[in-house]
């Protein structure tokens, strides 16, 4: 029998030697819901990749703020542990929307985290970098105190203080500034697509971040999750950089040049919501992912070598 372990080994052990709680996750599925996200999507390729058995449900499946939905399919699919990537994530919509926003992100996370607290399922849900002020200089680590700005960071607050009251032993990622080459819906994408066209791409040059690989947040999340581990962790790649160095650097790993990126105070884009100065994070737990330059490398390699055919 061939269960999948963390960091993609896999062993071999005889069925009257797998303790339980193992054996079923090698015969009982992961529910993945919010499934057709940018992190759900990854997540569902990465899962495959590892030979983790996943079920990925949609909105129109899975609806995660009504409790009727969530039980249902916990009835149905009977996971070994439920993943959430769903959740609203237009940080300036939802300045007027806050209702929307803290039903998805906050509302939604509660309901799937009691479900899974009454079953005693494993639970993961991604929180945010924006739970943050910006106020200290020092990168945040899982112990620093949150005080978020805008209805977005209020309301992945909420899901946290939520889904760790009804369910302790939830695992809560906190993450940042998402890049990949699985899907055009991301910053490094937009200034890449930007300086291929020839055009200048201006970007934030004092407003500072931990962006975060998807391949290696989810490959990261997974290890957490098969390792029982709970709680709050804060999981991106190692380093920070300003919005606009991100710019410069992925242009410049395009080949382009990155003196088309036109750096800007964040307050001359005129956003809605507020951003922290500085949202760095780093754990005090101990795990550490590759450097941003290295992701940034196999990234852009990525997005030259196959290119997303826009949708
Ligand atoms: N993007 C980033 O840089 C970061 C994201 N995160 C967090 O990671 C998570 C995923 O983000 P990302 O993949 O970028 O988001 P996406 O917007 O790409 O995906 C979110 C998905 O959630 C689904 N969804 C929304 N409401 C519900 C609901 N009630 N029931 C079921 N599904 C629902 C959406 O469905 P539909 O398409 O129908 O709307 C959508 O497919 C979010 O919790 C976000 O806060 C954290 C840090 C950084
Ligand atoms: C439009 C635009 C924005 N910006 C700035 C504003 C913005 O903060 C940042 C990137 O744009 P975004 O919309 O991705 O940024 P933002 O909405 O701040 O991204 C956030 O998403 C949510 C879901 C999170 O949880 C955060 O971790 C973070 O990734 O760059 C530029 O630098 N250049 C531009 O052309």
């Amino acid at each position: 029998m061939l269960l999948p372990m963390t960091n993609n080994k896999t062993w071999n052990m005889r069925p009257d030697f797998v303790p339980d709680h193992i054996s079923e996750r090698a015969i009982r599925p992961l529910l993945i819901a919010g499934a057709h996200g940018t992190l759900g999507r990854a997540l569902e390729r990465i899962c495959h990749t590892r030979g983790l058995v996943a079920v990925a449900m949609g909105r129109a499946e899975l609806d995660i703020t009504s409790p009727v939905s969530v039980e249902n399919v916990l009835d149905k699919v009977r996971p070994w542990a439920v993943v959430n990537v769903a959740g609203y994530v237009r940080v300036d919509a939802a300045e007027t929307d806050a209702g929307q926003c803290f039903s998805e992100n906050a509302t939604g996370p509660s309901v799937l985290a009691t479900a899974c607290a009454a079953r005693q399922l494993p639970f993961l849900t991604f929180s945010s970098d924006l739970v943050f002020d910006g106020e200290q200089d020092e990168p945040y680590t899982e112990s620093s105190k949150p005080n978020p700005l805008n209805v977005y960071g209020r309301s992945k607050l909420a899901a946290e203080q939520r889904v760790l009251a009804v369910h302790p032993q939830a695992l809560v990622v906190r993450t940042s500034a998402f890049f990949s080459s699985w899907d055009e819906f991301n910053f490094v994408h937009f200034a890449v697509q930007a300086a291929r066209r020839g055009e200048q791409f201006e970007a934030a040059d004092d407003v500072r971040i931990s962006p975060t690989f998807v391949p290696d947040l989810v490959n990261a999340s997974l290890d957490l999750l098969l390792d029982d581990a709970a709680g709050i962790w804060h999981v991106t790649n190692h380093g920070s950089c300003t919005w606009a160095e991100l710019a410069r650097m992925a242009i410049a790993r395009a080949g382009l040049s990155p003196d088309l990126v036109v750096p800007r105070p964040m307050a001359g884009f005129g956003l809605a919501a507020a951003r922290p100065r500085q949202s760095v994070l780093v754990s005090e737990k101990g795990i550490v992912l590759r450097s941003l330059e290295h992701a940034l490398d196999q990234c852009v390699r990525e997005m030259e070598h196959h290119p997303i055919v826009a949708g």
